[in-house]
């Protein structure tokens, strides 16, 4: 269990974790979710001890990360895929964690099993892939077996059979009864593997819910209508009691609306249509617009998404 309360950083005068208070709980995948320089690397840095609390504090198992006696039996953490020495070779690096930890060799042995990484154990981690290095870090996490486990951006940088590996390993810790706190700033990934969600924005929370009350609530579906009869189809739907925009193209849009109930309606009143199809805004754009009070965006060409932090200095 991690416990923040009040959870405040500053830097100078800029406030980069603003008040934060939730609990991440046992036994499921809880997903940070916020725009790039939300916070979440800051407020991660904290339940670590690696950086301190301005005003407020983060527990974990009811203690300040410098007050755990074991911390690797505790907490484990993932921050950076590349945070180890390079020219060790990972039995090295985990026999050299293991020891300062009094962990038992045989332990290193268990979690260059679990992360597949038997076969290079005895290469230099300074020659691993992004992919192999991000396997590393969490055979590092791992090795005290600890009840907590922290992982910032576990995806970045993986290739497909990488990425399906992450999310199983953490639903399988989830299940084992730990607590996995995983940060993203895409919903997407974490509508995948995450139960829980925190949201921040700006170093504020926005959001402590489950993943499906927050897709429910912040996604938009309609049902999109193309017709050479616009008038009687608009006609027909307000009658109904269905709120009716127009999109771009000039197609209809019958917002809340069940594609089938519009089918029988267009039946009913026997108009000509080219198109009826459902229609659901993505979890990013459902993201964006529950954020777009924190950060502003903008599109680029690729369909990838940059932002523009609103910064003291309006840079
Ligand atoms: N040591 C520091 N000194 C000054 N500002 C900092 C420092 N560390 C982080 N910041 C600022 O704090 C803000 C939050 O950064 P942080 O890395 O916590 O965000 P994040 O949500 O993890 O973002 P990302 O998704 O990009 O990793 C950013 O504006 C960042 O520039």
């Amino acid at each position: 269990m991690i416990h923040a309360r009040e959870l405040t950083k500053r830097y100078g005068q800029t406030t980069v974790v603003d008040r934060l208070s939730f609990e991440v709980r046992p036994g499921r995948v809880t997903g940070f979710l916020g725009p790039n320089g939300a916070g979440k690397s800051t407020t991660m840095r904290m339940m670590l001890g690696l950086s301190r609390p301005t005003a407020g504090e983060v527990l974990v198992d009811g203690r300040p990360y410098q007050r755990l006696k074991e911390p690797l039996r505790t907490i484990g953490a993932l921050l950076d895929a590349k945070s180890f020495h390079g020219g060790r070779t990972a039995r090295g690096h985990l026999l050299y964690l293991a020891q300062s930890n009094r962990i038992p060799e045989s332990r290193v042995r268990e979690v260059l099993g679990l992360t597949g990484l038997e076969s290079v154990a005895d290469q230099r981690a300074g020659t691993f892939s992004l992919g192999m290095g991000g396997r590393l870090g969490i055979a590092a996490a791992l090795l005290g077996d600890p009840g907590i486990v922290l992982l910032d951006e576990p995806v970045n940088g993986l290739d497909p059979e990488g990425v399906l590996w992450i999310r199983n390993l953490m639903k399988d810790l989830a299940a084992e009864g730990r607590t996995v706190f995983v940060s993203s700033h895409l919903m997407s990934e974490l509508a995948l593997t995450a139960e829980h969600l925190i949201v921040i924005g700006r170093g504020r929370l926005l959001a402590d819910t489950s993943v499906t009350e927050f897709i429910d609530a912040n996604s938009r579906s309609f049902v999109r209508i193309r017709t050479p009869e616009p008038e009687r189809m608009r006609e027909a739907l307000s009658t109904a009691g269905v709120r009716v925009l127009t999109g771009e193209d000039g197609a209809l849009e019958a917002v809340g609306a069940q594609a089938s109930a519009i089918g029988e309606l267009i039946s009913a009143h026997g108009i000509t249509v080219h198109e009826v199809s459902t229609q659901s805004a993505s979890l990013e754009e459902a993201f964006m617009r529950f954020t777009a009070g924190a950060v502003e965006y903008r599109g680029l060409e690729n369909g990838a998404l940059a932002h523009r932090r609103k910064t003291e200095d309006g840079a």
